[in-house]
């Protein structure tokens, strides 16, 4: 048997062991401010109205059965995923630079795509490091690690001023050794809420650029963060524009709200060239051979789910109003918070609640002040002073305003 000097006891993940603390906390008054999954103004999760249409349709497909799918998934999702990340028009999916793979959500694209290049980047100027921001996603450090590859990260975060330590994120990506593998949060980066600038992206294009460094995009909020599915899709699109090569790792987890579902794509784009669209069918084979060994074929019924909304325009349009409710009632939290901490006058400044975009706020509490919330308060957030803003709603708020007052005090 395994002793516990080889399968020692791990540390219980972070994000899932608060969502078990606050399941079990007996508080009528407790606050959810933990998970990165959308409520509504009622505390409950949100099914999409435009899913509950797309579910009927599944439900009463007469032909509707639990046959397996194709091992790169369901081609009427993966295709409509490529438009929606890169655009119809992108150059890239009329030279057929574009592979797609469906997914077990964003998780398990940041996996397969972490999994091929660790088989198979190794040539000539490749430096096989992969370079996370600080901070970023918790699970990116693992998805990375497991498969071999090594990590470091970049800085990412400005604490004076809550916002994008800029200078320090490019002078790590310049002194990187050329063609390293750079993570970038596509938009609404978890945990900071700080995106770049389109300025600043169209900066950091050039500096890639230079380095030959090997973009590996997360797009886990498309539509989530502004409302608007191409400016979301904005820095992927530079990045394809200015002719990189490169991967996504694309998550419908909360932009269609289908967490559980596990529905998700994972594209690679060959940079432009005669070569290009057969470069890009032997990737796609290989990704097949990986996705194969992995889990053999991804899940249908949230696939079918998304492809339904995707391909019928109307409920596309719908989708699209869905999100701005979605983003709309996170950005009217963000302006809420901020305004009960100012008139509280709650020491400190809180202009980047509203500055931050995105499913989280970067509060910038302390440890020993999140762990207060916790015990005193009943406010659940992780240690890093993360807030998922869709935890709020008009009824706690303002008891959520008070006690970070108390607790900062
Ligand atoms: C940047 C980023 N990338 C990928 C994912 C993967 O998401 P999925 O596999 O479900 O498509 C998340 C989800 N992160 C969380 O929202 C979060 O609270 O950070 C949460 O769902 C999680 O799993 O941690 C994310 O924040």
């Amino acid at each position: 048997s395994f002793p516990a000097e080889v399968v020692p006891q791990a540390p219980e993940d972070p994000l899932f062991g608060l969502m078990r603390a606050y399941k079990a906390d007996p508080s009528p008054n407790k606050v959810d401010l933990g998970i990165g999954a959308y409520r509504d103004d009622n505390a409950k999760p949100w099914v999409l109205p435009v899913v509950k249409k797309a579910d009927e349709i599944v439900r009463n497909d007469p032909e509707a059965n639990h046959e397996y799918l194709p091992i790169a998934g369901l081609a009427s999702l993966t295709s409509k995923a490529a438009e929606l990340v890169f655009g119809a028009s992108s150059p890239a999916l009329a030279e057929k630079r574009v592979a797609s793979v469906q997914a077990i959500s964003g998780t398990g694209a940041l996996h397969l795509g972490a999994l091929f290049l660790a088989k198979f980047y190794k040539i000539a100027g490749a430096n096989r490091t992969v370079y996370l921001s600080n901070p970023t996603w918790a699970n990116h450090h693992q998805i990375f690690t497991n498969v071999g590859l090594p990590i470091a990260s970049y800085p990412y975060f400005d604490k004076s001023t809550r916002g994008l330590d800029f200078e320090g994120m490019k002078a790590t990506l310049r002194d990187a050794p050329d063609g390293s593998i750079v993570v970038l949060h596509a938009c609404a980066h978890n945990p900071t809420g700080v995106d770049p600038s389109p300025e600043q992206w169209a900066e950091l294009a050039q500096l890639l650029k230079e380095k030959r460094h090997f973009p590996f995009f997360d797009t886990a909020y498309q539509g989530f963060a502004s409302g608007d599915l191409d400016r979301d899709a904005s820095s992927i699109r530079l990045f394809v524009e200015a002719g990189f090569e490169l991967v996504v790792a694309q998550s419908f987890a909360k932009n269609f709200g289908l967490y559980g579902q596990r529905a998700g794509c994972f594209h690679y784009v060959a940079a432009p060239a005669p070569s290009a669209a057969e470069t890009t069918t032997r990737v796609a084979s290989q990704l097949a051979i990986l996705q194969r060994s992995e889990i053999s074929n991804p899940p249908i019924y949230g696939a079918k789910i998304a492809s339904i909304v995707l391909n019928d325009p109307a409920l596309f349009a719908e989708w699209q109003d869905n999100l701005r409710t979605m983003s709309g009632r996170i950005i009217d939290m963000r302006k809420q918070l901020r305004s009960k901490l100012e008139e509280l006058g709650t020491p400190g400044t809180w202009n980047h609640i509203t500055d931050q975009i995105g499913m989280f706020s970067f509060t910038g509490l302390t440890e020993p002040q999140v762990l207060k919330l916790r015990e005193e308060y009943h406010i659940y957030m992780t240690k890093n002073g993360r807030i998922s803003m869709a935890g709020l709603n008009s009824r706690n708020v303002e008891y959520v305003a008070k006690a970070v007052d108390k607790v900062v005090r």
